[in-house]
C-alpha cells in the first residue's frame, strides 16, 4: 500500500531539498467592479520538515496564495512546484503528494469520526485491515478515541478541527497545508490545535499554514512570510524577524478623547480614535513627550503600555501601519 507509506524526505547533495516553490505566482480575479490582483507576484519557498506560516491581515491574498500552492486556484501567472512536479503540467503527482485542511468543514456528515478517517484511508487505496489501523492511530494522536462513534455535529468546534487535519494525514502526505486552522474556534481549542500542529512537525511533517493571528504565528511557526497586498514583505526565520524590527518596542498611548488632530511631530504614530502605537527603539523620555503633546493639544494622557520587540512591531516597521487582523 505505497500510498501510505511515510514519504521520505528529500535532502539534495547535504542539504533539505525545497518541496514547495512558488516563483512570479499572480492571480487577478475577474469582477464586476473590474479585476482584482489577489496575488501580485510571489516567490516561496518552503524546505522538507518546515513548520511555516504565511501570516497577513484578512484580504492579504492568503487563501489565493494557498489555493494556487494546491492546485485549487489557476494562477494567472507563475508557477508552483511541489516536491519537484509542476502545480499546472503535473497536478495529479501534485495532489497525491499533499493534504489541504480547508477553512470550511470538508468531513462526510453521514459518517462518524471514525468511520470518517476509515473511508479517507480506503479511499487512498488502504485495505479494510489498514483503514482500520490508520483510523485507530489518528484518533488515538489526535486525542479523539473517547469520540470515534461521534456524528461531525456532536463535536466541538476544536475536535472538529483536529478530526480535519486527521483526515488529512490519513494517507501520510508529505506537505501538509492548512487554511486558518484555528479561525473560529475558542481560546483552549485553538492552542490545543497548535500543540496537535506542534508533534506533528515534531515527528518531520512539512507544514504549511496561513493565518491571520500574528501572536499565534510568532509563537508556533518557525519560519514566515508576511503578506500584505497580494505580495511578501519579508520571508525569513521567525526569530530573525523579530530581530529586524531593531530592539524595535511598541509603545500604545491612550488619550482622553479622539487623537485624530492632535499633532505628533516628527513622532512615527499610528492614529486609532483615541490611542497612538509608535513603534521605535528610543523609549527613553517618549512618555514625558506625550504627555507634553498631550497637554499642548488640551488632551490627557490616562495609559501607556510597551510591548516587547515581537514579529507585530515587526509589520509596524515594515508597513508602517498597524497589524489588524
Ligand atoms: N473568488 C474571488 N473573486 C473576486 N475576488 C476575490 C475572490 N477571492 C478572493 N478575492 C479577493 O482577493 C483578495 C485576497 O483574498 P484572499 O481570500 O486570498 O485573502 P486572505 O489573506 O486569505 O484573507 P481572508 O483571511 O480574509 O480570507 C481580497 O481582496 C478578496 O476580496
Amino acid at each position: 500500500m505505497a500510498g501510505l507509506r511515510t514519504p521520505a524526505r528529500p535532502v539534495v547533495a547535504g542539504r533539505t531539498a525545497s518541496v514547495v516553490t512558488a516563483t512570479g505566482l499572480r492571480k487577478v480575479y475577474p469582477a464586476k467592479r473590474g479585476p482584482v490582483e489577489a496575488v501580485a507576484g510571489i516567490d516561496l519557498d518552503v524546505r522538507a520538515g518546515e513548520f511555516f506560516g504565511l501570516l497577513g491581515p484578512n484580504g492579504a491574498g492568503k487563501s489565493t496564495t494557498i489555493g494556487m500552492l494546491t492546485t485549487l486556484v489557476r494562477p494567472t501567472a507563475g508557477s508552483v512546484r511541489i516536491a519537484g512536479f509542476d502545480a499546472a503540467r503535473e497536478p495529479v503527482q501534485v495532489r497525491r503528494r499533499i493534504s489541504l485542511v480547508s477553512q470550511t468543514n470538508s468531513v462526510d456528515r453521514e459518517l462518524t469520526v471514525e468511520e470518517n478517517l476509515r473511508y479517507r484511508t480506503r479511499y487512498w487505496g488502504g485495505t479494510r485491515a489498514a483503514a482500520r489501523r490508520r483510523a485507530d492511530e489518528l484518533l488515538e494522536q489526535f486525542g479523539l478515541g473517547d469520540r470515534r462513534g461521534a456524528m461531525f455535529y456532536q463535536l466541538s468546534g476544536g475536535q472538529l478541527r483536529r478530526m480535519m487535519i486527521a483526515r488529512a494525514l490519513v494517507q501520510r502526505p508529505e506537505i501538509l497545508f492548512l487554511d486558518e486552522p484555528t479561525a473560529g474556534i475558542d481560546p483552549h481549542s485553538r492552542v490545543n490545535v497548535w500543540d496537535v500542529l506542534g508533534e506533528l512537525h515534531a515527528s518531520g511533517q512539512t507544514i504549511v499554514l496561513t493565518t491571520h493571528n500574528i501572536e499565534e504565528a510568532e509563537r508556533f511557526c518557525r519560519r514566515a512570510a508576511i503578506i500584505d497586498g497580494g505580495r511578501v514583505l519579508v520571508c525569513d526565520e521567525v526569530s530573525s524577524l523579530i530581530a529586524s524590527a531593531g530592539g524595535v518596542s511598541v509603545v500604545t498611548a491612550t488619550y482622553d478623547g479622539p487623537v485624530s488632530e492632535m499633532d505628533f511631530g516628527a513622532l512615527p504614530v499610528v492614529r486609532d480614535g483615541a490611542s497612538i502605537r509608535v513603534s521605535t527603539a528610543a523609549t527613553d523620555g517618549l512618555i514625558a513627550e506625550l504627555v507634553s503633546l498631550g497637554t499642548t493639544a488640551g488632551r490627557r494622557l490616562l495609559d501607556v503600555s510597551t510591548a516587547r520587540p515581537s514579529l507585530e512591531s515587526a509589520f509596524l516597521t515594515l508597513t508602517g501601519r498597524a497589524y489588524r487582523a
